[in-house]
């Protein structure tokens, strides 16, 4: 595929030289990456020897999850973690809902064995957090009997710190309303950091985790090296795609960062059978990443109203109206759109087209009230901005774009669904607006961005900005809440969709914990190397 270019972005410069002085420039860094996934293939050596041992352990594992199904134990709970933890639970998931299921109905009087009580926190807060991870509401009141009679919690736990790790881990899937569980989390916070500070080797050997299933850990560590290989083949045609740009000549100014964007796509869905997906929505992604460059960090007021006008139009005679850099940008996003619609035809799941091109067309309407403010140095009410923010963020395009390529588990009518805006989806919004917001504004004000939530807030409450910082958090703990309610059975839609919708507010913890690790791709370098380019390999 080739890009209709006729001419460089610098010609623009020559042609107009008094828009080129009013013009910002963000001088992100350049790629990491490159080519070096064009031609990549890795140290692992997929023989029929491995993929024969894999499917022999995968058997192995099944048996074990099999075993005794009716009766709930705490090995199988253990093992369910284990599975969960290291990736490959999509190899059994009925079995594991199988379980669950037993486990949710049987939870009343759950006998999870005779182990000593100080075990008890442990495996109570695990499988909580199983049985909510999975879906299945489960009462935060099985948590009562570790407080005493002055309502605090049980002294002796402070010294379980396997339990106390389980407790904080199961306090997260918490919703509105559960005090015993916002309780459970600044407990667990405030003793297991004194207890970091105190001894490190202590905490390391009893976070270790016990289980040192020897067949497990083989197979995990197989399925990653066989799918990594996939995935990177799946790059391979990614960066060919996007060399068609020829960032460094033809889009300097823009965060050259498709490496970073088909990461943040594999944290929605890595699994093999989501492969048209995946690829959908790294192309939705890279396309927004240089839409949102030319908006914030390059284009005029008026090419960017010119560019909006265009977008609504989503017709190729709609690029006479654009200046050349806009063009390449413009014809390859219809180009993107227009092979998508082939391969969802092919498929028989075309319904959806039309939702995702709604939603980009949605994100661009952001876009341009935002670039009005900004070119206006309009500081927004609170509200104002949250309206136009939470939908600049991306996560109602990511979210509608990602059902796309769900072949055999989306609907019309899901689309339907996540393309209104549903609480889920607003409370994904909140948390990747508000992450976001909180690592990057100081960087984007100073080469002239529009006022962020921080900025927006700060003006009208007359706060500091850790005040608003502070607010913020909150505000993403509560969006946090929205989530984990909106998971619990029965589901709107189909689980595997709202997990998408999960997942993308998951990446936030990841990309944007402490800093803008995408527009700073050094940060998340060494992630992209431990998923894309390094095998897994371990010694007996
Ligand atoms: C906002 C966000 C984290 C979006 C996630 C989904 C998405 C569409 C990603 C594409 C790349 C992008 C725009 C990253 C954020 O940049 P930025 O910090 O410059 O975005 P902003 O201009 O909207 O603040």
């Amino acid at each position: 595929m080739s890009f209709p270019v006729s001419a460089s972005p610098n010609k623009v410069i020559r042609i107009n030289a008094e828009k080129e002085s009013t013009r910002r420039s963000a001088n992100f860094d350049p790629t990491i990456w490159g080519d070096y996934f064009l031609s990549y293939t890795g140290d692992f050596k997929e023989s029929g020897d491995a993929s024969v041992k894999h499917q022999e352990l995968k058997k192995e594992i099944r048996t074990m999850l099999r075993a005794d199904i009716n009766k709930p134990s705490q090995t199988k709970l253990d093992l369910i973690d284990d599975i969960q933890r290291l990736g490959v639970s999509y190899h059994f998931e009925s079995e594991i809902d199988e379980i669950l299921q037993k486990m949710h109905e049987a939870n009343q009087d759950c006998d999870l064995g005779d182990d000593e009580n100080v075990q008890e926190l442990y495996y109570i807060s695990l499988q909580f957090r199983l049985l909510r991870q999975n879906g299945y509401k489960i009462s935060a009141d099985v948590f009562n009997s570790f407080k005493d009679s002055n309502g605090n919690f049980k002294s002796f736990l402070k010294r379980d710190i396997r339990g106390m790790l389980s407790l904080y881990e199961a306090a997260h899937l918490r919703v509105h309303g559960e005090n015993i569980l916002n309780e459970a989390l600044t407990f667990t916070v405030t003793h297991l950091e004194s207890f970091t500070s105190q001894s490190n080797t202590q905490l390391a050997a009893q976070v270790n985790h016990p289980s040192h299933n020897k067949d497990l850990l083989t197979f995990a560590m197989l399925d990653f090296n066989i799918l990594q290989k996939q995935h990177q083949e799946e790059l391979r045609d990614i960066v060919r795609w996007w060399k068609n740009f020829d960032v460094p000549n033809k889009l300097p100014f823009i965060r050259d960062r498709v490496v970073e964007g088909y990461f943040w796509i594999l944290g929605v869905y890595f699994e093999p059978k989501f492969l048209l997906a995946r690829k959908i929505l790294t192309k939705v992604i890279s396309m927004a990443s240089i839409i949102d460059d030319i908006y914030d960090a390059y284009g005029t007021i008026e090419e960017l109203e010119l560019f909006a006008t265009a977008i609504e139009r989503w017709d190729l005679s709609a690029i006479d109206l654009l200046p050349e850099y806009m063009k390449l940008c413009y014809s390859a996003l219809l180009d993107a759109y227009s092979e998508f619609e082939k391969d969802l035809a092919s498929k028989g799941i075309l319904y959806g087209l039309p939702f995702a091109k709604e939603s980009m067309k949605i994100l661009v309407r952001s876009y341009i009230i935002e670039a009005r403010w900004c070119d206006q140095q309009y500081v927004p009410t609170m509200e104002e901005y949250m309206r136009v923010a939470l939908l600049s963020c991306g996560y109602l395009l990511l979210s509608t774009s990602s059902f796309l390529g769900m072949e055999d588990i989306v609907t019309k009518e899901a689309f339907e669904w996540v393309s209104g805006n549903p609480k889920i989806v607003q409370a994904s919004s909140i948390i990747c607006r508000l992450m976001d917001d909180i690592v990057s504004h100081k960087f984007e004000q100073q080469r002239g961005h529009v006022a962020s939530a921080v900025e927006c807030y700060m003006k009208q409450h007359g706060v500091s900005e850790e005040e608003a910082v502070k607010v913020f958090r909150e505000k993403v703990g509560n969006a946090w809440k929205d989530i984990n309610e909106e998971l619990m059975r029965p589901p709107v839609v189909p689980m595997p969709l709202l997990e998408r919708v999960l997942n993308l507010a998951r990446l936030m913890d990841v990309l944007y914990q402490n800093n803008d690790s995408y527009t700073n791709p050094h940060l998340m370098k060494d992630h992209v190397a431990a998923l894309l380019k390094d095998p897994v390999f371990f010694e007996d």
